[in-house]
């Protein structure tokens, strides 16, 4: 870069601070509706919105009440939703078959939603954990999480939530294999138009705790995801897993959890300049959101200058639970 700064007091870097308009003028970065994905939780009932303890203002829907939150979301602005599955515990198997039953209620919700609101972007979930008896990603056999097993059991849950009307696939169990093995057999089924992101660099973090809660995974995980996600301590590897994803037929790559990997983010994206999106995950949530309602922080102000950070990070979009909220706020502002 060459030099932009002239010795004191030429240069007052404070000028272009001055004022709300001169902010305004010199701002690299924005956050926009574009830029939001929204995950909610479904269950079965009618009517149903139960709250979930450890993420404070997020509800697990029945359908019904999915479809009015994906009308008001479409009704923001927000360009996609996306689902993940609380499934009773009666139906959690050793071989996950729940996980592509055409009428699971995951796929249920999809055409639901595609039904009543056509135009807003349903992404989904591909991994085992919400459909497995012991709560792992993977299919267990003698205590080993084992891969291509795995991925024949993911390439059926992909299909049947690309016949129910997905727009997005997001896989998030972190085996090899799995996307090239998905964009063949979407291929092969006529799904050209059908997109994938990959939850590529996800990363083995306890900021997805609340999560867990959420989807009922908690109680049943035995052990923990070590041998699938990645260590916190890695960076190069992130790069790998990206390519390899995006060789393999990923059409956008996403990075999970958010606010600590925002290096990754923007590794990513010099490395890369592809679709980069990032998880504010459960664990992220819950932690602003406590904070906000002791009065310890500026609740609003954190929620917003969280998901900037994102963007300057060189995001093109955050999956966050707050969207409807910030989709409001940026809709009055
Ligand atoms: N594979 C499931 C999945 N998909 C998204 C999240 C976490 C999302 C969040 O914490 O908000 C997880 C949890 C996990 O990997 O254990």
């Amino acid at each position: 870069m060459r030099p932009t700064v002239a010795p004191f007091p030429a240069t007052r870097l404070r000028r272009p601070r001055k004022s709300a308009a001169m902010r305004g003028l010199v701002r690299e970065n924005t956050l926009t509706v574009n830029d939001l994905i929204w995950p909610i939780f479904v269950r079965e009932g009618e009517n149903v919105e139960e709250p979930i303890a450890s993420m404070p203002g997020v509800n697990r829907l029945s359908i019904d009440r999915a479809v009015v939150a994906a009308e008001q979301a479409a009704a923001l602005g927000i360009p996609a939703i996306c689902i993940f599955p609380y499934t009773d515990p009666s139906l959690k198997t050793e071989l996950c078959e729940e996980a592509w039953n055409p009428d699971n209620i995951s796929n249920r919700t999809i055409r639901a939603i595609k039904a009543a609101v056509p135009e807003i972007a349903v992404m989904t979930d591909i991994a085992l954990d919400p459909y497995n008896a012991n709560g792992h990603d993977g299919i267990v056999r003698d205590g080993v999480i084992v891969n291509d097993e795995t991925v024949a059991a993911l390439v059926k849950m992909a299909l049947a939530q690309a016949d129910a009307g997905a727009d997005i696939l997001g896989p998030s169990d972190m085996m090899d294999g799995r996307i090239g093995a998905m964009r063949a057999a979407l291929e092969k089924a006529d799904h050209t138009d059908v997109a994938i992101l990959s939850y590529s660099a996800k990363y083995s973090s306890a900021f997805y705790g609340p999560f867990r809660d959420a989807v009922g995974a908690s109680g049943a995980l035995k052990g923990d995801k070590n041998t699938y996600q990645m260590d916190p301590a890695n960076s190069d590897e992130a790069m790998r897993l990206i390519e390899r994803d995006l060789m393999e037929g990923a059409d956008m790559v996403m990075v999970k959890p958010g606010m600590p990997y925002l290096d990754i983010c923007r590794r990513v994206k010099d490395e890369f300049g592809v679709p980069t999106y990032a998880y504010q995950v459960s664990g992220e949530y819950a932690m602003l959101q406590a904070a906000a309602q002791n009065g310890w922080l500026d609740g609003e102000k954190v929620m917003l200058e969280s998901l900037l950070a994102f963007k300057r990070a060189g995001c093109d979009g955050i999956l966050t639970y707050f969207a409807p909220t910030v989709a409001k706020l940026l809709k009055s502002a």
